[in-house]
């Protein structure tokens, strides 16, 4: 099981030594001309995984493609402050996109679960480190695609978990370091994102106090292979999500999108492949480093 994002656990730093010895593996891995994709992007350590602070990516962000990215989005579910917005088709399949990358160095470097790009959030601000040119592709035409969603905000902050068949993440919410909508883009596997109410304290409520978490599941949204998902306003901020740990997955009447996904019907059983998330949001609260080199 994952943890969220929002967890820090310096203990799982990443010497350079190992990442050199997974550079090494991957220019020994990849062709010539692969290897002429990509650089070293340095992140860092943030999280709660191994080897996160140092990966290798594809560069070439002016030449990736991302079509109907305004197009094909539709309403999950949309009553006042209570939005999820779906795209099941954001990413073209094509050869050499940035899925087929992102998937490809993930594998070849299998110790590679998860990092950040964009700073560390935290109390007091984050520093913030820009993104990456192929990385602001993404934020820059999402930030247009769920115009509304983070009142003209930049995004400035992109996790990149990767889940192997049977992993998942525990029910959480992300928290308040996070402007209050998130946008996430699937490569490689579908999965479902599940929903959940959180325990009520109020002793006069009648219902969500169970703490059985499949009682307090409570709607599922299937993320489909190159899809785009925003979560907003209270879908954020009132009740817990994550993905359970399986290997494949069951459709049923709390999956809410399922008008919007291509050939899946209740009853249909999914079987789950390795899945990379981009998880792009908003950090509001921003420091500009400050560097102190000899006297002041
Ligand atoms: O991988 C995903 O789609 C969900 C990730 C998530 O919820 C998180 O990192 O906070
Ligand atoms: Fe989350």
């Amino acid at each position: 099981m994952k943890c969220p994002d929002t967890c820090v656990n310096n203990s799982t730093k990443l010497t350079s030594v190992v990442w050199l010895g997974l550079t090494a593996l991957c220019f020994k891995t990849c062709t010539p001309s692969t290897v002429s994709y990509f650089t070293k992007v340095l992140q860092p350590t943030t999280g709660c995984f191994p080897y996160q602070n140092r990966v290798l990516f594809p560069q070439n962000g002016g030449k990736m493609r991302l079509s109907n990215f305004n197009r094909n989005i539709g309403t999950i579910l949309a009553k006042p402050r209570v939005t999820i917005r779906y795209n099941s088709v954001y990413l073209p399949k094509k050869k050499k996109d940035v899925y087929a990358y992102t998937i490809g160095i993930l594998s070849v470097l299998t110790a590679l679960p998860s990092f950040v790009s964009g700073g560390l959030p935290h109390p007091k601000g984050m520093v913030s480190e820009g993104l990456p040119p192929w990385l602001k592709v993404y934020t820059e035409r999402i930030a247009v695609t769920g115009a509304g969603l983070f009142e003209d905000k930049s995004l400035n902050h992109v996790l990149v978990n990767e889940y192997k068949a049977g992993q998942g993440i525990m029910p959480h919410e992300d928290g308040s370091l996070f402007f209050p909508t998130v946008s996430t883009i699937s490569l490689g596997s579908h999965t479902l994102l599940d929903f959940y109410y959180h325990i009520k304290q109020d002793q006069d409520s009648t219902q969500n106090n169970s703490t059985s978490l499949d009682e307090r599941h409570f709607v599922s949204i299937l993320l489909e292979p190159r899809s785009l998902v925003f979560v907003a306003e209270d879908m954020y901020k009132l009740h817990l999500h994550g993905i359970a740990e399986r290997t494949s997955d069951v459709i049923t009447d709390k999956v809410a999108n399922l008008d919007m996904c291509k050939s899946v019907s209740v009853g249909d059983k999914l079987t789950r492949s390795a899945r990379v998330s981009l998880t792009i949001r908003h950090v509001p609260k921003t420091l500009k480093a400050k560097l102190f080199l000899g006297k002041r």
